[in-house]
């Protein structure tokens, strides 16, 4: 973990105990994951780009005044992936970033219908992603798995595009787990997604829509009840709906929380009046995440320091919060236990010494 994220307000070796704690992350985006690092070596490589190639003035890049500003930042970086090469750059890059962390599992979201539309061959972002997988599992031991989300504001025409790339036999990758939805909510009801969650539900992805990020908590109720979601990105604004909190709890459905983005996107005013304790106090499954950490100044270590402040977690609290990723995860029975004894192994060890 770099300098600069290393929250005061926490004592230092809880800092280092997170930065050993072995981790599952599920909700982060591809393009969002580029470090300053890649954004300029991307940048580089195609220099008719607005984005600044120097790391430095990509923090003043990387800073927003809402959520349609991130967006129309993020989508210039999207605009830097041209290529398959520059696909797998980024995936394994992001592998390497991750492994640093000691993340062991990760569900990566990634939007193809945004490289697919801009040119780049399906079948060849394919073998990009999966090629990069396969290398950062051998190479660094972090296993990933893929979220393809629709673009919500891009329409149908995005929505047809990916259910069709994600569950035709001939394309579909084999590190693919689950179906999204991201982008703004505003204006982009839930419900019109339905028949494409169904096709892929029944091509046996599960259900991981993004609500309640921008809007209200009828928005997670829509993503409940017309896209079967199994758990629900972000969902800040269920805090507002004592029956949705009490919901989601009975039916173990978690919440992919991501706090230090909330403040990004101006989604959440300040850190201190974010919603994870009332998540907690209701007894929802809540698992924290980073989403897209180089834009919002964050990385999930910095992530768990944070739920470790508001949630007044110590090293068991936090050991049972990366549990709580690992069994929100879409992991196999096996795969679950392998991580969650690690988790084990490695605060029992640091308690005794
Ligand atoms: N915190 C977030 N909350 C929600 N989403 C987030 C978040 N972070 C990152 N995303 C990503 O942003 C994409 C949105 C891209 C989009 O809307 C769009 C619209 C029109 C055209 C095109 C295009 O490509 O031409 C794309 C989502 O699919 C999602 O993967
Ligand atoms: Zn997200």
């Amino acid at each position: 973990m770099t300098e600069h994220l290393v929250d005061p307000d926490v004592p230092r070796d809880l800092h280092a105990f997170i930065a050993g704690l072995p981790k599952a992350e599920l909700h982060v985006h591809h393009v969002g994951s580029a470090s300053p690092r890649i954004v300029s070596e991307l940048a580089a490589r195609h220099a008719d780009s607005k984005v600044p190639t120097d790391p430095e003035a990509l923090v003043d890049y990387f800073t927003f005044t809402d959520f349609a500003h991130f967006i129309d930042v993020y989508l210039s970086v999207v605009d830097l992936i041209r290529t398959p090469e520059d696909v797998r750059l980024l995936t394994f890059e992001v592998a390497r970033d991750m492994a640093r962390q000691q993340v062991r599992y990760a569900e990566l979201t990634i939007t193809p219908f945004s490289s697919t539309r801009r040119g780049i061959d399906e079948a060849a972002f394919m073998d990009a992603i999966e090629d990069a997988r396969k290398a950062a599992e051998a190479e660094f031991g972090t296993v990933l798995r893929w979220c393809f989300d629709i673009p919500g504001e891009a329409g149908l025409e995005s929505a047809e595009e990916t259910a069709r790339l994600a569950t035709d036999d001939r394309l579909r990758p084999e590190g693919l787990v689950s179906f999204g939805l991201g982008g703004p909510e505003i204006g982009v009801a839930r419900p019109q997604f339905k028949p494409y969650f169904d096709r892929a539900i029944a091509a046996g992805l599960h259900s991981v829509p993004h609500a309640g990020e921008t809007t209200g908590p009828h928005t997670v109720w829509d993503a409940l009840t017309h896209l079967n979601a199994e758990r629900i990105g972000h969902g800040t604004s269920s805090a507002r709906d004592p029956k949705l909190l009490a919901h989601l709890a009975e039916r173990r459905i978690p919440l992919e929380v991501c706090p230090t983005s909330n403040i990004a996107t101006r989604a959440v005013r300040t850190l201190d009046e974010h919603p994870i304790k009332e998540f907690v106090r209701a007894g929802v499954l809540v698992t924290v995440n980073s989403d897209d950490p180089p834009m919002f100044g964050t990385d999930l270590n910095n992530e768990y320091a944070v739920a470790a402040r508001l949630l007044g977690l110590d090293e068991r609290g936090l050991a049972d919060l990366a549990k709580n990723g690992v069994e929100a995860s879409f992991l196999d029975a096996p795969g679950k236990a392998r991580i969650a004894d690690e988790i084990d192994t490695y605060t029992a060890a640091w308690l005794a010494s």
